[in-house]
């Protein structure tokens, strides 16, 4: 079974939220899960917190403190992963800084990985040297290691990257940290078409993404959207607020889902 596989067979506008494991809490990330797959996501990339997120801006910096405040740890991450599989067959896809996963161990951690029923990893800090070790132990355990590639990497580098990649290849729309931004830069286009030129693999774009007019314009080229910041804020601003964030991301992914059903993807 390759639920990454079908997911792109089903549809090529997939919507791909972020969320971060344990924010605000097990039970409350869990709910928050679940009703993102329920509202319509095509496929879930669930964040494991870690102390030091170097690529990430204030947002989901605030969230990992959020978790982390609870004592979340990478175990609990993985029954987040066993608990979304319990409820949904959707594609999960873990996504983990290098440092806690060779903590934990990188065979242990994709084994465990995969029991709990995940199907994906995204490391983005692993470098390129280190990526075929960590690519190979995920490959073990049918895990299938998504890289990055960014608007610096040049041909040479992404045709490289591209070479390790499983499932889809995440396209990072622009330079410095993950956070919502009014308008995403056109020279994400350049990079998906590069990237196709080097693999039949599905192209998904990723950073600044946070309105529907966003995830329309991207589906157009892409196969498909990932936005994090937009979802952790509206999960923050709830809480802040004394809403439910439950019905927060729900209607966000209403609106995203709708979007990308609108763009008018050639494929
Ligand atoms: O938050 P944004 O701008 O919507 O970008 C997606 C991003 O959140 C998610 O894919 C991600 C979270 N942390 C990261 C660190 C590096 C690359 C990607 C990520």
């Amino acid at each position: 079974m390759d639920r990454i596989r079908d997911a792109f067979q089903a549809s090529h506008k997939l919507l791909v939220p972020f969320v971060v494991a344990g924010d605000p809490d097990y039970a409350r990330s869990l709910h928050i899960a679940t009703a993102i797959l329920d509202a319509g996501a095509d496929m879930l990339e669930i964040g494991f917190p870690y102390s030091d997120p170097l690529a990430d801006g204030p947002v989901i910096q605030a969230a990992a403190v959020r978790s982390l405040k609870q004592g979340t740890r990478l175990v609990d991450c993985l029954r987040l992963v066993r608990d979304v599989r319990a409820r949904s067959s959707k594609p999960l896809v873990a996504f983990t800084y290098v440092n806690p996963l060779i903590q934990y161990g990188a065979e242990r951690f994709f084994s465990e990985l995969a029991a709990a029923g995940g199907d994906g990893v995204i490391v983005p800090d692993v470098p390129l040297e280190e990526a075929g070790e960590v690519a190979s132990a995920a490959e073990a355990h049918g895990i299938q290691f998504i890289p990055l590639v960014a608007p610096t990497s040049g041909e040479e580098r992404v045709r490289a990257i591209v070479q390790a990649a499983r499932g889809f290849v995440y396209c990072v729309s622009s330079l410095g940290v993950t956070g919502e931004r009014q308008q995403v830069s056109r020279q994400v286009r350049e990079l998906v078409d590069l990237v196709r030129k080097h693999t039949d693999l599905p192209a998904c774009v990723g950073f600044g993404v946070s309105q529907p007019e966003h995830v329309r314009e991207i589906s157009e080229f892409a196969d498909g959207v990932i936005v994090g910041s937009a979802y952790v804020r509206r999960i923050g601003d709830a809480l802040r607020e004394g809403r439910d964030p439950v019905d927060a991301v729900r209607s966000f992914t209403e609106q995203l889902k709708q979007a990308a059903r609108e763009s008018t993807h050639p494929r």
